[in-house]
């Protein structure tokens, strides 16, 4: 399959968490990383992207004026559909799902900016190939079960076990059903592909990048800092 030839996709990004675990006054998706908000700097590589079509970003609904106003200050060439999310992940990704029209669609957190290209463009083939696909990478650690005892009480085949990331891509209809039928159930995911699972749709792993970071907690700031200064950064390989 030539990947120009897929159809263009629309992409939700979601960014209207609160970053309690960062615990900034400033929302982390919008601290400055090389003097720009890291939400722009998502929006950028998916801006660049050839195979994305549509973009719309959720974010607070405080933040929605500001948010529109760096996709003009910063030149984002896509329009950029900017809209209130909800109280958890999964209802911003809902209500960014609404406000898609294209056939496919990627799912990304806002806070992960060092996504590149051809992870984009790994994680949308292998979808339009197979139905569904996540980013993930293997784990590095040797990783235990523990109970509230704080006792070990399983060592999981460490070959078996993925760090999922963002995006995740699917067939629009298909997310549409799995959100509706997740809310109906009363089922809170911690991602995407575990709401498609439910539905019984098989999801394919992409090759992720350990880059591809989620900032998350303050050390994960001096990561980005690194990351950000390495030559590679920036969806500038190969899509
Ligand atoms: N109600 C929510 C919650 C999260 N997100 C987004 O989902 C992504 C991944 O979430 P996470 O890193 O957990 O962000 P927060 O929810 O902001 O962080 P925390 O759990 O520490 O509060 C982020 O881009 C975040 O902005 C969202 O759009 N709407
Ligand atoms: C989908 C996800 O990126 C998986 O790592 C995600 O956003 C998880 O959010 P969480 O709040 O860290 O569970």
């Amino acid at each position: 399959m030539n990947v120009m030839d897929l159809p263009r996709a629309g992409v939700v990004i979601v960014a209207a968490g609160r970053g309690t675990r960062m615990g900034t006054k400033e929302n982390k998706q919008f601290l400055l990383l090389r003097d720009k908000p890291i939400i722009v700097h998502t929006l950028e590589v998916f801006d660049r992207h050839p195979l994305i079509g549509e973009i719309v970003l959720v974010t607070g609904e405080h933040d929605v004026d500001r948010c529109r106003a760096w996709v003009a200050e910063y030149g984002i060439a896509k329009q950029v559909k900017v809209i209130p999310g909800g109280a958890e992940r999964q209802h911003s990704v809902y209500r960014g799902l609404l406000n898609i029209g294209a056939d496919w669609v990627l799912v990304h957190d806002g806070v992960r900016p060092f996504v590149t290209s051809g992870q984009i463009t790994a994680c949308y083939e292998t979808a339009v190939r197979h139905g569904a696909a996540i980013l993930a990478v293997p784990v590095k650690d040797t990783v235990k079960q523990v109970d509230e005892a704080g006792r070990v009480t399983a060592t999981p085949d460490r070959r078996s076990l993925w760090a999922v990331q963002t995006p995740q891509a699917f067939r629009r209809a298909d997310l549409l059903r799995a959100h509706e039928e997740a809310e109906a159930g009363g089922f809170l995911g911690t991602d995407d592909a575990m709401l498609i699972e439910r539905l019984g749709i098989p999801v394919m792993v992409a090759q992720g990048g350990y880059n591809n970071i989620k900032i998350t907690t303050p050390e994960d700031l001096d990561f980005a800092e690194i990351i950000i200064n390495k030559k590679d950064f920036g969806g500038e390989d190969k899509l």
